[in-house]
């Protein structure tokens, strides 16, 4: 874990976008540390004033220890503007993705951008966040100038600029940013398809075993993952990919935190003060079908209902301890998203005391929509199947702001940066129940990696 030299300042603006844009239209021009957005709203992460990363069984409490230290002073040290008070997200946010399982050799990371761009209900805004020990003299709580100028510097460093209020890119040639010049070398990267730790035979065999050992009645559901890699001759520049992400797929939350970025469809937890929510997916048929038949194919069908229940009962039973009033949606929804159709079930509730978001999606990772039922038993049948280090793939990723309210998605459709941001490995997984067909999971994983795939200009075999 990183220790924070000194304390954190910051400053929030409200701004405007020029009129008919969004902050995802920003995306193709800048080089982001962060990135969450759902319909063009959200944040985008520029830069680092911290960085932790941390591994183990105590990933979920290190960071929440540091977001405690750290991040909820600010709440009280750094008063927002009136438009904003009451926005989840508003003012200083951190980033944040972590493993899958506790003994990856990755890490799970928590970023708080030096530089946040934010959107939420219509309302726009920038924060700038810095460690008082990186200023020659404290700037004065009432000092508006000194603060405007402060976060103009910082947004020319990153390619953007505030003019009447406005914020947008940079005219070319005004900065000297980073930020413009290699996200045009990582857009035209060649990029090519390569096998990943194993090889197709290899996935359909370990469905194989896994429909046996639940034969066998070791248990109900375990979801089984493989990997392909997508090798750059360069760099690959995550702004045009995110921004591709964010356009193609709107009601996924487009995400990049630590070395992870995708675009997910599943919420693992949402929180607000204690309101939480979150959106289980599990039962999935090909988005060739028509939604007509979708629907029938999903809602009729018992494999897939029962695959379905498992992963919502999974998330209920995680958060019973920690919350009360959870009302989970019966029957299911169909979600149609552009590769693919999922059974899909909203579910509320509230926390019963004051427990740290961290902590709360803790205990909800990992549900049966990414592991099994039960849990214990599902996990270490994948650990031996996939033979998968898993890193961020299906661990929670999302942000956390000072008040404590926070979005956990699931880092699912999405790939994990390797080799200096040349390659991308990609991971999909399928739900495995009794009557799974190994070649229909594998043309799934398949549909789920399209999304990616599409994005950094890569061809489905
Ligand atoms: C595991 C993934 O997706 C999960 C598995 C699903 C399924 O098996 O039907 C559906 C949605 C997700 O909960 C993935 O996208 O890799």
């Amino acid at each position: 874990m990183t220790a924070l030299p000194g304390s954190l300042d910051s400053t929030t603006l409200v701004v405007d976008l020029p009129l008919g844009t969004t902050l995802a239209d920003l995306l193709p021009g800048l080089e982001p540390s962060g990135v969450w957005l759902l319909r063009g709203e959200g944040l985008i992460g520029l830069g680092t004033t911290a960085h932790v990363r941390t591994r183990g069984a105590e990933r979920f409490a290190e960071l929440a220890e540091w977001h405690a230290q750290h991040l909820t002073p600010l709440a009280e040290t750094s008063p927002l503007p009136d438009e904003l008070r009451g926005i989840p997200g508003a003012g200083p946010v951190a980033l944040t993705s972590i493993t899958y399982s506790s003994t990856s050799g990755a890490d799970s990371h928590l970023i708080l951008p030096e530089l946040i761009l934010g959107a939420a209900e219509g309302t726009a805004w920038v924060t700038a966040v810095v460690r008082t020990s990186a200023l020659d003299e404290p700037i004065d709580a009432e000092d508006d100038a000194a603060r405007l100028s402060q976060v103009q510097q910082l947004l020319a460093k990153h390619a953007l600029q505030l003019r009447e209020g406005r914020l947008s890119l940079a005219d070319p040639g005004e900065t000297g940013s980073a930020g413009a010049g290699t996200a045009e070398v990582g857009t035209s990267a060649a990029t090519s398809l390569i096998q990943g730790a194993h090889s197709e035979q290899h996935y359909l065999q370990a469905v194989r075993a896994g429909v046996q050992a639940i034969g066998h009645r070791r248990l109900e559901k375990l979801v089984l993952a493989r990997d392909v890699v997508v090798a750059a001759d360069a760099p690959l520049a995550t702004g045009p990919v995110l921004a591709a992400l964010a356009a193609d797929y709107a009601d996924c939350w487009t995400y990049l935190a630590g070395d992870v970025l995708g675009a997910t469809p599943e919420m693992l937890v949402k929180i607000r003060g204690r309101q939480l929510s979150a959106r289980v997916l599990a039962g999935t048929v090909d988005g060739g079908t028509g939604l007509q038949q979708a629907r029938a194919l999903l809602l009729e069908d018992p494999k897939q209902r029962d695959e379905h229940r498992l992963a919502a009962q999974s998330l209920l039973d995680q958060l019973a301890p920690v919350a009360q009033h959870l009302h989970a949606q019966d029957p299911p929804a169909v979600l149609q998203l552009p590769n693919v159709f999922h059974l899909s079930t909203d579910v509320t509730g509230e926390l019963t005391a004051q427990t740290p978001a961290l902590l709360v999606a803790e205990r909800a990772h990992p549900t049966a929509a990414i592991c099994g039922t039960p849990t214990a038993t599902a996990a270490e049948l994948i650990s031996t199947l996939e033979g998968l280090d898993r890193g961020a793939f299906s661990g929670p990723v999302g942000w956390l702001d000072a008040q404590g309210n926070a979005d956990f998605g699931i880092a699912l459709r999405g790939g994990v940066l390797e080799e200096q941001g040349t390659q991308i490995r990609l991971f999909a997984g399928c739900g495995i129940v009794a009557g799974s067909d190994p070649e229909e999971e594998l043309a799934e994983t398949w549909a789920k990696m399209r999304p990616m795939l599409g994005a950094l200009g890569v061809r489905q075999p």
